[in-house]
């Protein structure tokens, strides 16, 4: 069975940069799910489409490049918020589910975030961590995040961005975002990036000795 490490959590809970790390600590491949939807979202504003036609939005997906992944515009507060409302059709979902779960099945192992990793795209997955901190928490990261990447941004806004995102991924019907059963949770609202990723990596070690990997 390939290893496969599962990292979900809403936004900027700092799952990106944990699953990066444990990534580099196992010399695995990592998908960031997020990017392709960012990406089909920044298409569609591309082509002049509604975000909220899923016709539109699942053309996007099933013709997705995945060059698109690595342009500096799908990092913007715009590419979330598009992201996020492309990311309820079920359409788009169904465009993008083989890619993500043909990654899972990389041996010997791969780390995978996003928002349904644990409970869709990889349930079998041997270690799952539910990453989160408090919304003012992840509001000042991201806000930090994207003032350093030259986007004039206001926190206030950055929180109102992070509760309607929280309560639109956890709210529609198709995947919605939410903690499988035997995901462990991590709340890094009081730590360090460094103690996050030690949390995060005695989480997986603990997965990895009970299945014997
Ligand atoms: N524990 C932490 N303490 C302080 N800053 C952090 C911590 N973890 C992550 N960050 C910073 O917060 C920002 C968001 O982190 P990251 O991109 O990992 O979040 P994410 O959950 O993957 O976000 P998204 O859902 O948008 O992909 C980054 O600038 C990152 O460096
Ligand atoms: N597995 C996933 C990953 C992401 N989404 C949606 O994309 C938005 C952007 O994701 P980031 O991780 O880059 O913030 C996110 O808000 C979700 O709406 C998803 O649905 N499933």
């Amino acid at each position: 069975m390939a290893f496969v490490i599962a990292v979900d959590g809403p936004a900027a809970s700092g799952k990106g940069t944990i699953a990066g790390r444990l990534a580099a600590l196992y010399g695995y491949p990592l998908l960031d799910t997020g990017l392709l939807y960012r990406a089909v979202g920044v298409g569609v504003l591309a082509s002049a489409g509604d975000l909220d036609d899923p016709i539109a939005a699942q053309a996007v997906a099933r013709a997705l490049d995945l060059s698109d992944l690595d342009r500096a515009e799908v990092r913007t507060r715009a590419a979330g918020e598009a992201a996020s409302r492309v990311a309820v059709h079920p359409g788009v979902r169904a465009a993008l589910f083989d890619l993500q779960r043909d990654f899972t099945k990389r041996q010997p192992g791969s780390v995978v975030d996003g928002r349904d990793i644990g409970t869709v795209i990889a349930p079998h997955a041997p270690a799952k961590l539910y990453v989160t901190a408090r919304p003012e928490v992840r509001a000042e990261r991201r806000w930090k995040q994207l003032v350093g990447q030259g986007e004039a941004v206001d926190f206030e806004d950055i929180l109102a961005d992070i509760h309607k995102r929280d309560a639109r991924d956890g709210g529609r019907k198709d995947a919605p975002m939410t903690q499988a059963p035997d995901a462990v949770l991590l709340d890094t609202s009081e730590m360090t990036i460094e103690q996050a990723f030690d949390a995060a990596r005695r989480i997986v070690e603990d997965a990895r000795a009970r299945h014997r990997l």
